[in-house]
């Protein structure tokens, strides 16, 4: 999407190596790490470099694509897969990506499989590029909808949550691909920004990217969503997500599950974004079968920013000693899910409306 007018996407393959936008620098500095191994792959993974479900599972098929010209023995590709799906549990773009290259190459012969894992890490990169346009514009016409539903208001307040933008895909974005494509068609919006704490994705990446788009918006505070439904200044609330289950539970950053229940209370659309990629359909029950990633304590206690001087640092918000518990995700139930929004339409959150979406061959 749009940096200063130069279209960039947050992941480019350069032969071998792959160009990404470190995230964990945004919005103060823009800069592209270029990554050469499936190690520092992981690690970028691991610190948040890259981020996002869908971009965590292409930017994972790249590393193994690169951990094959290394060892494309049957041993070596388990052993990559193994470490790469490690990094971070919870969005299954992760896996469903690493199953999509091992599934690729497993009859190939070994000297054949690091070229043909690149190449269809690429087919990957640009699968999910066409399903976040798609998203969008299936989005895009929700959003109308509701619009129009209201009376065709002057704007049409939305409400979201973490960053599920072009930066946490290949492009476009999902619940942002539906802004940015309803702004283009001349939808009036301003969007409501969580800040999303204790990464702040949407403090430091949203509002960066709504800024670059034009797009109207105001960051808020975590808590502040429900108090400005009740004052009925939100319309509908919009979102991502990293895992859907086959019965439409919805597990997508910390803070999504307590905005759903806000909207719930306040007859207020809950929308969530996903590529089909997105879904497991192995399992019914998230809160019972979704692994939530528990990150640092220092991730609570602790933040990041520039300073004064114009200077990144971390800063101490917290006593010594102090005691955090960090879980990155929660599990919305599909009850409170108005509608899922991927590239094949839009779709009731249970079993009979996913079921409708293509399915991977089991
Ligand atoms: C299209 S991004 C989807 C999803 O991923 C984000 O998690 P994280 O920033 O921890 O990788 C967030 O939950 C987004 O909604």
């Amino acid at each position: 999407m749009n940096v200063n007018g130069q279209p960039y996407r947050s992941i480019v393959r350069d032969g071998h190596s792959l160009l990404v936008i470190d995230q964990t620098v945004l919005p103060h500095t823009f800069r592209q790490l270029r990554l050469h191994s499936a190690e520092q792959v992981a690690d970028a993974i691991r610190r948040m470099v890259v981020r996002g479900a869908p971009l965590i599972g292409v930017t994972a098929a790249y590393g193994l694509a690169l951990a094959l010209r290394e060892d494309a023995s049957d041993a070596g590709l388990q052993a990559a897969s193994d470490a790469l799906l490690a990094t971070r549990p919870t969005a299954v773009n992760l896996r469903w990506a690493l199953q999509q290259i091992q599934q690729h190459v497993a009859a190939l012969p070994a000297r054949e499989r690091a070229a043909a894992a690149l190449a269809r890490a690429d087919a990957l990169a640009e699968e999910d590029v066409r399903s976040n346009a798609a998203i969008g514009e299936h989005g895009a016409r929700l959003l109308r909808y509701r619009w129009e539903l209201l009376g065709k208001p002057p704007v049409l307040n939305v409400l979201t949550h973490c960053n599920a933008g072009w930066l946490g895909c290949v492009d476009w974005g999902t619940a942002l691909a539906a802004l940015y494509q309803a702004h283009r068609q001349g939808l009036p919006l301003h969007v409501w920004i969580d800040e999303t704490r204790p990464r702040n994705q949407g403090s430091s990446l949203t509002t960066w990217e709504l800024q670059s788009h034009g797009i109207a918006a105001t960051l808020i505070t975590d808590n502040a969503g429900g108090y400005l439904m009740r004052q009925g200044q939100v319309d509908a609330c919009i979102v991502g997500a990293d895992r859907v289950t086959a019965s439409g539970d919805v597990c997508n950053k910390v803070g999504t599950y307590l905005k759903a229940l806000a909207a719930a209370d306040n007859g207020i659309p809950f929308y969530v974004a996903l590529p089909t990629s997105t879904i497991d359909w192995q399992i019914r029950d998230g809160q019972q079968h979704i692994e939530v990633e528990d990150r640092s304590g220092e991730e609570v206690t602790h933040i990041w920013g520039r300073d004064d001087d114009g200077q990144l640092r971390r800063v101490q918000l917290a006593p010594d000693g102090t005691r955090a518990r960090n879980p990155a995700f929660d599990i919305t139930p599909a009850r409170l899910v108005t509608a899922l929004v991927t590239e094949h339409g839009v779709v009731a959150a249970h079993e009979a409306g996913l079921a409708t979406l293509r399915r991977p061959a089991q």
